[in-house]
């Protein structure tokens, strides 16, 4: 297979190549820039020397349309003008950003402050939560494969929505992030010596994820509703920590939710449950496509506490469009992922 990568040189981009280079159907990794045509990628990231020694190549729509796949992981506002001449002409697209996530133009609007994709190409494009959406994926030309945040709190929450366990009218979601969830460009909230020694609230209330999360719960669990999520910055490169506080229904047992999360994941090779303890933290899933996910009942106030743990640039984002891509050419999920997690 012949894939390309346009936003290579970005975070998540560089995340593809890891995985796309042990990938056993993938031959070929096309790297695309808007900033530095020509440039030798291994130059430019010396841990690449004598494995991506290709040069840079413009964005252009004919060249990646003899591609088999094309990833685009640029930031939000590109890939709603630049895909539409893409889509439906060759390639496969999974887009990473969250350009094509959510229906509703006027609800991107206004969460991210953008001009909206074309409603047509939003109304095709097929949400990428592989674990929930994998018939879709299948049949799909355009995937918006889903934010960061939102993979680490759907996958956890999903099954105990869908299965009645929990009241989705009161769901609190405090959800920390290292600091690469906000991409190689510098800013003054990323600046070390203004991130190092101290852990900060965001967007508070505001955040665009709200929405994205809100849409999937509709979809996949049927239930309308809305939710209060925040998100903190952690002063550590990968990981994201999520933990939702949901009333319990009257009479759900601790086991039972246990179980159900078991139960809806035990054919899926990246969500793994935690059966028993009472902690849990990033680095078990950092470098890997896993998301681990630990609830626990509060006897007390009736309220279970949902933790999940992902790599922000893994399931969070490249793994799971990798993941995504195996759905769609029908291979085994793990092609490309089957990885140990750098504990260390
Ligand atoms: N970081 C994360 O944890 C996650 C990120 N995402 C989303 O994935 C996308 C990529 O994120 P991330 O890799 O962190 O971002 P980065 O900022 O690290 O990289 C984005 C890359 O996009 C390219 N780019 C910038 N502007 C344009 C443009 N106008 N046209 C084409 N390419 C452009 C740049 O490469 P060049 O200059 O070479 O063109 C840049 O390196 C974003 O939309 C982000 O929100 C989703 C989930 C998690
Ligand atoms: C730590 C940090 O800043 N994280 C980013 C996650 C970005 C992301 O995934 O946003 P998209 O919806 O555009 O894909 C944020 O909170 O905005």
């Amino acid at each position: 297979m012949k894939v390309g990568i346009i936003g290579a040189t970005g975070y998540g981009g560089l995340e593809l190549i890891r995985f796309l280079h042990n990938h056993p159907e993938v031959q070929q990794i096309e790297l695309f820039t808007s900033s530095d045509e020509g440039a030798i990628f291994s130059s430019k990231f010396g841990h690449l020397l004598t494995i991506q020694d290709t040069p840079l190549q413009k964005i252009d729509i004919e060249t990646l349309a003899h591609l088999d796949v094309v990833f685009t992981s640029t930031p939000s506002g590109v890939t709603s003008t630049l895909l539409p001449p893409l889509v439906g002409v060759g390639p496969k697209i999974i887009d990473l950003s969250g350009d094509y996530r959510l229906k509703d133009l006027e609800v991107f609007e206004k969460w991210y402050n953008k001009q909206p994709a074309p409603k047509q190409l939003v109304k095709q494009s097929v949400y990428g939560l592989t674990e929930w959406n994998e018939r879709n994926i299948q049949l799909a030309h355009l995937v918006a494969n889903p934010g960061c945040y939102p993979t680490a709190v759907l996958l956890s929450i999903l099954p105990l929505i869908k299965e009645g366990l929990i009241d989705p009218n009161y769901l609190v979601i405090d959800a920390k992030s290292g600091v690469s969830g906000a991409g190689n460009k510098l800013s003054q909230t990323t600046h070390y010596s203004e991130m190092n020694e101290n852990f900060s609230i965001y967007k508070v209330n505001e955040h665009q994820h709200i929405p994205e999360i809100e849409q999937a719960i509709e979809l996949f669990a049927d239930v309308k509703t809305t939710i209060t999520f925040n998100t903190h910055l952690v002063p550590m490169t990968r990981g994201i920590l999520a933990t939702t506080y949901a009333p319990v229904i009257n009479g759900v047992s601790n086991e039972q939710l246990t179980e159900c999360l078991m139960e809806t994941y035990k054919d899926h090779p990246f969500v793994r449950v935690v059966s028993s303890g009472t902690s849990i933290g990033t680095s078990r899933v950092k470098g890997s496509n896993y998301c681990d996910i630990l609830v626990k009942l509060d006897e007390r106030t009736n309220r279970a506490t949902i933790v999940s743990v992902i790599d922000n640039l893994v399931k969070g984002a490249a793994g799971q469009a990798i993941q995504n891509m195996n759905v769609q050419f029908h291979m085994p999920q793990t092609f490309g992922l089957d990885v140990i997690p750098l504990f260390i």
